[in-house]
């Protein structure tokens, strides 16, 4: 723990719930800002991993330093916990909270840390908190944050939302350590969309790299895609300053610009013509479908989002999306 007056004493119980590479990251994180951290992982391998003090399926050749209680017993991990970090992907949240649902104390905030919106029904992912747990007051933790840097300890700067602003500050406050820095929001929802819509324009950067169609074109779709995520944001009442920080133009900066990040491979990948069987997990693709699917629905322009989700779903080639984006009918750039 570091010192300031701004930061808050130290020493809760966190209880981490998700055992891949954002999990045990921010299990190594909450460890270093002076917390004691219980992390589930449903796998056991992956908690008896973990007690050796590695996890080679998700963090490979990161040495998983000693304190961090694992355990494949979500009532355990749960058990007196003063706050939750939920860190399985998008998709299964519903699926893992209806699981937590019984064992989280009354009253704790519940922080999310996945970034997506849920494909089956558009739901954000603190409405789905909201349904499963509404007692729990909801928080999220987002921004340019690859896991492995966050494990390795190198510097790093995130936001975490709540609608109070009091308790967004306190969690960042807890937090922050002297390598992750915390900035606080209560901006949830713009928060949630920067976190779930960037992915989807990291799979379309990888995607103009795959197909070598050049540094211009990247340029080009990165500053059109965060047209649509504001376009998206403010559907949804996200304020445009949230999406000018981190969440948002922060971590389109990182993810559209690295091969580090998965929804960038997997666009790299998708532009290249290879296989995508057996790629890690990419978020941006489920949540693409879905994006598309709100776009049209409430009548926002979003071409790009929907190139991508016609592109994921076989429907269009790369080739054939960036030809209709190129022959679109020309308007001015501020209409946003
Ligand atoms: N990796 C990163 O750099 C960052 C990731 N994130 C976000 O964090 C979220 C999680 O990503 P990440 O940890 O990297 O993903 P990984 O693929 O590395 O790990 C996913 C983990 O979730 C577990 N899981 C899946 N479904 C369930 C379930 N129903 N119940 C309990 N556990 C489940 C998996 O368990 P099992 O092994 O048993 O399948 C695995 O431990 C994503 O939304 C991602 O966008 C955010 C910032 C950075
Ligand atoms: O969200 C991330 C970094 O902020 C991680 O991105 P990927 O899931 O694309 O690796």
């Amino acid at each position: 723990m570091i010192g300031g007056e701004n930061r808050a004493p130290s020493g809760w119980r966190v209880a981490v719930l998700g055992g891949g590479a954002w999990g045990t990251a921010l299990a190594l994180a909450m460890l270093r800002a002076g917390h004691f951290v219980r992390l589930y992982a449903r796998d056991p391998e992956t908690v008896a991993a973990i007690d050796r003090g590695e996890n080679p399926r998700y963090l490979p050749g990161i040495a998983i330093e000693p304190g961090i209680v694992a355990t494949s017993d979500i009532k355990a991990a749960l058990d007196g916990a003063d706050c939750v970090l939920a860190v399985a992907p998008a998709q299964a949240l519903r699926a893992m909270l209806a699981a937590a649902k019984d064992h989280v104390p009354n009253a704790v905030p519940l922080v999310l840390c996945a970034k997506g919106i849920e494909r089956d029904t558009g739901a954000l992912l603190s409405a789905i908190v909201e349904n499963i747990l509404p007692t729990n007051p909801v928080a999220a933790l987002s921004g340019p944050s690859f896991a492995t840097d966050v494990a390795r300890g190198l510097p790093t700067a995130v936001v975490v939302a709540a609608r109070d602003a009091d308790l967004a500050a306190d969690l960042a406050a807890r937090f922050s350590a002297e390598n992750l820095r915390c900035y606080s929001s209560d901006d949830l929802i713009g928060v949630e969309i920067g976190g779930a819509l960037k992915n989807v324009f990291a799979i379309a950067a990888g995607a103009v790299t795959g197909a070598s169609l050049g540094a211009s074109a990247q340029a080009a779709m990165v500053t059109r895609g965060f047209v649509e995520l504001r376009r998206i944001g403010a559907a949804f009442g996200a304020r445009p300053e949230t999406l000018m920080g981190l969440s948002g133009l922060g971590d389109l900066l990182l993810t559209c610009s690295s091969a580090q990040s998965r929804n960038f491979a997997y666009g790299l990948a998708l532009g290249q013509g290879k296989p995508l069987s057996g790629l890690p997990l990419a978020e941006g693709v489920p949540t693409a479908a879905i994006a598309a699917r709100i776009a049209a629905e409430r009548q926002i322009d979003a071409p790009i989002i929907t190139a991508i989700a016609a592109i994921l779903d076989g429907t269009v080639t790369v080739r054939q999306a960036v030809s209709a984006l190129m022959t679109r009918p020309l308007k001015t750039e501020t209409d946003i």
